[in-house]
């Protein structure tokens, strides 16, 4: 695929430095975002399956997801004067990389960021399956986020107990309105929720046939069982999810495209539904960020462009 080029004639005067310097890089980012990415809206009998973005590569699927996260940021910034986010393990730390990168690492107001975990596996949060410690080696230690605004979970707790106090935690900050409060449930409305997906379909904690899938009372819930190591967790509920101002789930690579497939395309009544199915925000905004090949079983007919 090829780039337009957009035209350097500024090239000599001191302003034309300033350009080169600053503004040409953001320009470019969001140039190349825009003319790679198939954006596509689901119309039809799955309208609330939210928007799906197509990407050709893994670099550009995460150019497009800095942009969107900056955005997101900016937006919320101004509304609320903070930025509320969740974030999950597994690759989608990995695809949010270019953050700690011009532009974003000078232009994002890093201080106003407050972080927490949609899941997290129960462990010491030096241990290599910790989110917390995936998160912070790949993200938060890169950029000037006040550690004092990173919510974590108390990892000295059983499972249980360790739901519970990141509950209570999230409960003392819904009062103070660092996290917003939804019009609808009563549960917390994070700016923004960012998801991974696994083969099956699960996300945050929430695994296929799993009785936390019915959690409605809870915000915050863990299991002990997960099929996925290890297995105890704790996991935002899906009210909570779908109680969020903007869900995003990030998907990559070809064993995600029948759970991608089932999750998003009109499949009928009698196909199997996964969790990822479940995330549908009530007021709030959904997309989907895919690589081809996990886009490679969806029906394209079900889209409108
Ligand atoms: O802690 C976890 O295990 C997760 O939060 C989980 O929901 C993850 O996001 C998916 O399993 C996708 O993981 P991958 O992107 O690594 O496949």
């Amino acid at each position: 695929m090829q780039y337009d080029i957009i035209p350097y004639s500024y090239q000599s005067s001191t302003f034309a430095s300033f350009l080169r310097l600053f503004a040409t890089p953001l320009l470019l980012h969001r140039y190349r975002a825009v003319k790679l990415i198939e954006r596509m809206a689901l119309s039809g009998a799955c309208k609330n399956r939210g928007e799906v973005r197509i990407h050709e590569s893994l670099d550009e699927l995460s150019t497009d997801l800095a942009d969107y996260i900056a955005e997101l940021s900016e937006a919320s910034v101004k509304e609320r004067g903070v930025f509320a986010i969740a974030l999950s393990g597994g690759s989608l730390v990995g695809l949010m990389r270019k953050l700690c990168d011009a532009p974003y690492n000078k232009t994002v107001d890093w201080a106003k960021w407050y972080i927490f975990w949609a899941d997290e596996r129960v462990v010491a949060k030096t241990h290599a399956d910790s989110n917390y410690k995936l998160a912070k080696d790949g993200l938060l230690s890169k950029v000037p986020i006040i550690p004092s605004h990173v919510h974590s979970i108390n990892d000295s707790m059983t499972a249980e107990e360790a739901a519970d106090d990141y509950e209570f935690v999230i409960r003392q900050l819904v009062k103070t309105r660092v996290v917003s409060v939804s019009e609808i449930s009563d549960c917390p409305k994070f700016d923004l929720i960012l998801l991974g997906m696994g083969p099956d379909g699960h996300v945050a904690s929430l695994f296929p046939n799993h009785s936390v899938l019915n959690e409605r009372d809870e915000w915050v819930t863990f299991i002990t069982d997960s099929s996925k190591p290890p297995p105890e967790r704790i996991t935002f509920t899906l009210p909570v999810i779908n109680s969020a101002s903007n869900v995003a789930v990030v998907v990559t690579g070809d064993s995600k495209a029948e759970a991608v497939h089932l999750a998003i395309d009109d499949v009928g009544p009698d196909s199997l539904s996964p969790p990822a199915r479940m995330v549908q925000p009530m007021k709030g905004k959904l997309v989907w960020f895919l690589d081809k090949p996990a886009a490679s079983k969806l029906d394209r007919s079900q889209f409108s462009e």
